[in-house]
């Protein structure tokens, strides 16, 4: 009866070669299914090809070969602009390091997410809020980002990358700049919004944080399993 959806994420046979005196095969036929809801975890020693991993599902980076479609859509042949704007409606990312504007409040870093992609000034003051309160920042709206801490500081990075309604949120060692009460909190968070039906990938060193998928990955050499 029911009809099984297309996947968020289907890879198949995605390689990755830097060029160089020596190439660096840093991802080797890699496929990966990802089904809507999932909660998928890659862990892998240092230099085994997880950013690089990241940065293809992210539309950052293209392959050296193999296939890769992002929501039933084939990215390859995708011109920069397309894929610009694929990256920005369906990829909500969330970094090591933030990446927020540190002069700006958690309410403008949120809203310019959206405002890139054409919203109302309006809406996306609304909807900003509304993430802000999804995260429990919902008081801290109007704080500069450069004085909060770095729990709060990632939990606006994720309400950011949430904002738009994503089709998935690409983690890249999300709790690798927090002590271990902030990467609880930012854990519990992205596991909350999983239930909530949002599809995330996390990229760790962080056993902790890799015991937490659905889908648990790893990456040695390049090679997925
Ligand atoms: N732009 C690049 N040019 C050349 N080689 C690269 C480039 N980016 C990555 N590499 C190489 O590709 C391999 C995989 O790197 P990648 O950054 O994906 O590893 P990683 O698992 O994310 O490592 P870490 O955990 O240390 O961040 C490494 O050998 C790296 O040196």
């Amino acid at each position: 009866m029911s009809m099984q959806a297309a996947p968020v994420i289907e890879a198949r046979r995605l390689s990755r070669t830097f060029a160089g005196p020596i190439p660096v095969h840093a991802l080797r036929e890699v496929d990966l299914t990802v089904q809507s809801g999932a909660f998928v975890t890659v862990v892998g020693p240092s230099g085994s090809g997880k950013s690089t991993l990241l940065q293809l599902l992210g539309l950052l980076d293209t392959p050296t070969s193999g296939s890769y479609r992002l929501g039933g859509r084939e990215t390859a042949q995708l011109t920069e602009g397309a894929r610009c704007g694929l990256r920005a409606t369906a990829i909500g990312f969330v970094f090591q390091s933030f990446h927020l504007l540190d002069g700006r409040t958690a309410r403008q870093n949120v809203e310019l997410a959206l405002l890139y992609r054409g919203v109302g000034a309006r809406s996306a003051a609304e909807r900003a809020r509304g993430a802000l309160e999804r995260v429990g920042l919902g008081d801290r709206a109007d704080q500069r980002v450069r004085t909060m801490s770095g729990g709060e500081r990632q939990r606006v990075a994720i309400a950011r990358a949430v904002v738009g309604g994503p089709h998935v949120v690409l983690c890249d060692e999300p709790t690798g700049s927090l002590d271990s009460t902030n990467s609880g909190l930012v854990m519990d968070l992205l596991v909350d919004l999983n239930r909530d039906g949002t599809t995330i990938i996390v990229i760790t060193h962080d056993e902790a944080v890799a015991s937490l998928g659905s889908q648990r990955l790893a990456i040695i050499d390049g090679v997925l399993r």
